[in-house]
C-alpha cells in the first residue's frame, strides 16, 4: 500500500500552510515528519488521512486519488491518531477502542468473536487491558492518548498516521508506543517533536519548514548539526551510535529568552 502526495498545497487566509509538498510513503516504512511549531506537519498529515482536501495537488493511495475513495474504504486502510482527538464523554475505554472496528463491519460482516479479540489485543498492546471498563472522562491525558492509539490499532490499518502520539506520555510509554507501532506490519507516518525519537525509530525523516519539505532521507543523512541549526535554530552535536543513526545532543542557548 503506497501513499503518495504530489505537489500538495493548503492555504488559510491566502497564506500557504503546506506549500508544494511531494513525497511517497513506501510500504512498510516508518516515515517521521519533523519540523518547528507551525511548520505544517498537522496540516500535511490531515491531507494524508483524507481529513482535509488539498487546495492543489493530490494524495493517492496505490495510484487512486484519495478523494475518489469512499470514507469507509479509506478507513479500512488508513488510521489516524490525531493530536487533540476527543471522544464522547460517556463511552468506556473499551467502547472507544471498539470504534476502530466500525469500518470493517457491515450487513455481511456483523461484529463477531474476531472483532472482540482484535479489541482485546489492542488494549493489551497499549497496556490498558485493566482499564477497559473505565469511563473515558476519568482518564489522564496520556491514558487517553494510549486509548486512541489502541482504537487505531483495532482498525488494523495498512497505513497508520500519528500526529505527535507521544506528547502526553511518560518516557516508558513514549518508547513502548514507538517501538510498538514501528514493529507493526504497516506503513507508519508519524509527526514527532523529539528528534532523537525520529533518529531512533524512523526509516526516513521528512523535515518541514514554513510549509515546505526541505529534506527527506535516512535519519543520519537528514538530522545533521547543520540542518538542525538551520531549521530548528538550536545548536547540536551528533554523537555516533552502534546503530549508525546517531544521538543528537543539544546545547543550551547562550542567550536564553528573558522575561521581565
Ligand atoms: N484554520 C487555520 N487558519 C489560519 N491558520 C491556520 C489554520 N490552521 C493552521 N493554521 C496555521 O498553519 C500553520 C501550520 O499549522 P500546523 O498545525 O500544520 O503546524 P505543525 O507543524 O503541526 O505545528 P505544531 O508543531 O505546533 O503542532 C501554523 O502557523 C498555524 O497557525
Amino acid at each position: 500500500m503506497t501513499l503518495t502526495a504530489a505537489n500538495l498545497v493548503r492555504r488559510a487566509n491566502g497564506r500557504p500552510l503546506v506549500d508544494g509538498v511531494s513525497l511517497t510513503a513506501e510500504p512498510g516504512e516508518c516515515l517521521a515528519i519533523v519540523g518547528p511549531n507551525g511548520s505544517g506537519k498537522t496540516t500535511l498529515i490531515s491531507m494524508f488521512a483524507g481529513l482535509r482536501l488539498p487546495h492543489a495537488g493530490r494524495v493517492t493511495l496505490n495510484g487512486t486519488p484519495l478523494h475518489r475513495l469512499d470514507r469507509r474504504s479509506v478507513a479500512r486502510q488508513i488510521a489516524l491518531v490525531e493530536q487533540h482527538a476527543e471522544t464522547g464523554e460517556r463511552l468506556s475505554v473499551r467502547e472507544v477502542v471498539d470504534l476502530g472496528r466500525i469500518p470493517h463491519l457491515g450487513p455481511l460482516s456483523p461484529r463477531g468473536a474476531r472483532d472482540e479479540a482484535v479489541v482485546d489485543r489492542a488494549l493489551v498492546a497499549v497496556g490498558m487491558a485493566d482499564m477497559a471498563g473505565r469511563s473515558w472522562h476519568s482518564l489522564s491525558g496520556g491514558e487517553r492518548q494510549r486509548a486512541h492509539i489502541a482504537r487505531a490499532l483495532a482498525q488494523e490499518p495498512q497505513i497508520l498516521i500519528l500526529d505527535e502520539p507521544t506528547n502526553h506520555l511518560d518516557i516508558e510509554h513514549q518508547l513502548a508506543i514507538l517501538a510498538l507501532v514501528t514493529a507493526l506490519d504497516a506503513t507508519i507516518i508519524v509527526a514527532l517533536h523529539d528528534l532523537n525519537h525520529a533518529a531512533m525509530f524512523a526509516d526516513r525523516v521528512a523535515v518541514m519548514e514554513r510549509g515546505r519539505l526541505v529534506a527527506i532521507g535516512r535519519p543520519a543523512d537528514v538530522l545533521t548539526a547543520e540542518r538542525i541549526s538551520a531549521v530548528f535554530k538550536v545548536q547540536a552535536t551528533i554523537e555516533p551510535t552502534e546503530t549508525g543513526r546517531g544521538f543528537i545532543r543539544f546545547t543550551a542557548p547562550s542567550r536564553p529568552a528573558t522575561w521581565g
